[in-house]
């Protein structure tokens, strides 16, 4: 799996029928360097011109083979740190890189070859899991809800249980006791934070959120999001990464900016939150923004408004790390199995609806 925010690649070893999980194995994170990320950045401006999803203008097929060279790679990395061979593992589920999302022009575009991925590795590989759903109407995001909901069968506490994925954009998934899933994107995650602090400060990302604790709010840099269409629609939609652009660098200090964008992510949260048919009582935070405690703290303060609580996906016994790559494995195997890996209620398809290709060595 490899996400918006660019940064590596996660790769997760998961034993499940594609209903239940028997066993999740080691993780593995196979960072980027900085200039494969530049290319992936420029990437997104290449494939803006992008009219059919076969097609690759500009360096992109270049990038694309790259990109599968290095997952083979980290695949053949991860199998030798635990002593894996390519019988022991019966498929891989191969997210790629998304470089174009407009899901109301019904396209989705990831880089990455499946085909040449499943030849370089010696594993089945499924890949493309995105397409079907848009086909059948869906936002083709987000997916991870299939995984959330197997996650969710087997905790404890208080209904209903919301996963958020703290990535490059955010999303949630709010699994109720007796009843199915409901998900969708909550807004700006990480992205801009990273954006604000890398042109500011010429610094990756917000390590622990310190800049921000150093920060204080801007309340009308914050509502200028905020206002934005995407939370106040009837409809919920999916997120491409331009969809939100960091504010003009003159707009704030350096800590203020980074404290008013955590700020951000976690009000975008709840305020899309609010479209839920029932408000969470346990909030189950995963992916990167978890690292950030100013993000952290800013959610237990509009957690204890509703007299929810909030947990790290370790507090519970997960891996907030590699839970994305877990639910493309899992994904990985409902697609073998013909199961559905999304739903009306998740990306708004018009039936449940599976999907991916499968590619043999
Ligand atoms: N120690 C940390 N402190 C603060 N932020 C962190 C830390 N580690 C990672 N992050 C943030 O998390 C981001 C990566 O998160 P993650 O890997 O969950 O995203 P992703 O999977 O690429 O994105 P998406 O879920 O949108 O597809 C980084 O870009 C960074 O902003
Ligand atoms: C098009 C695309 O790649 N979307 C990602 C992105 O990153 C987070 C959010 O936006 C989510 O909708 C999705 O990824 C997660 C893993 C998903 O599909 O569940």
């Amino acid at each position: 799996m490899s996400g918006t925010s660019m940064d590596g690649i996660d790769i997760a070893h998961l034993r499940s029928d594609g209903e239940t999980i028997a066993e999740r194995g080691p993780f593995l994170f196979a960072p980027y360097s900085p200039d494969f990320r530049k290319k992936l950045a420029a990437s997104l401006d290449t494939a803006k011109s992008i009219e059919e999803r076969s097609q690759r203008p500009g360096d992109l097929a270049d990038i694309e083979k790259e990109l599968t060279d290095l997952h083979a790679n980290a695949v053949a990395r991860f199998m030798n740190e635990y002593d894996l061979k390519a019988d022991d593992i019966d498929l891989i589920g191969f997210h790629g890189q998304t470089v174009l999302h407009r899901p109301g022009a019904g396209m989705t575009v990831q880089l990455g070859d499946g085909q040449a991925l499943a030849s370089k590795t010696g594993v089945p590989v499924i890949y493309d899991m995105r397409a079907a759903d848009m086909i059948a109407g869906g936002e083709g995001a987000p997916l991870a809800p299939a995984y959330h909901g197997a996650l969710a069968r087997g905790l404890g506490g208080e209904w209903p249980v919301a996963f958020v994925n703290i990535g490059g954009i955010s999303n949630i998934t709010c699994v109720a006791k007796d009843s199915g899933l409901v998900a969708f994107d909550t807004g700006p995650g990480n992205t801009l934070i990273d954006q604000w602090v890398e042109m500011k400060a010429g610094i990756p990302f917000d390590q622990g959120g310190a800049i921000a604790s150093e920060g204080g709010v801007l309340r009308d840099l914050l509502d200028h999001y905020l206002k934005a269409e995407f939370f106040h629609a009837e409809k919920r939609r999916s997120l491409d990464r331009n969809d939100f652009l960091p504010p003009d660098p003159s707009a704030a200090s350096l800590e203020d900016g980074a404290r008013s964008l955590a700020r951000l992510t976690a009000e975008a949260i709840f305020t899309s939150a609010a479209h839920l048919p029932e408000q969470p009582k346990q909030w189950i935070i995963c992916g990167g923004g978890r690292q950030n405690i100013v993000i952290m703290n800013d959610l237990e303060e509009l957690a204890e408004k509703t007299s929810a609580s909030v947990f790290r996906a370790e507090d519970l016994g997960l891996n907030g790390d590699s839970m994305e790559a877990e639910a493309w494995a899992f994904l990985a195997i409902r697609s073998r199995k013909g199961l559905p890996l999304s739903w009306p209620e998740t990306t708004g398809c018009r039936e449940p609806v599976s999907g991916g290709i499968l590619a043999e060595p």
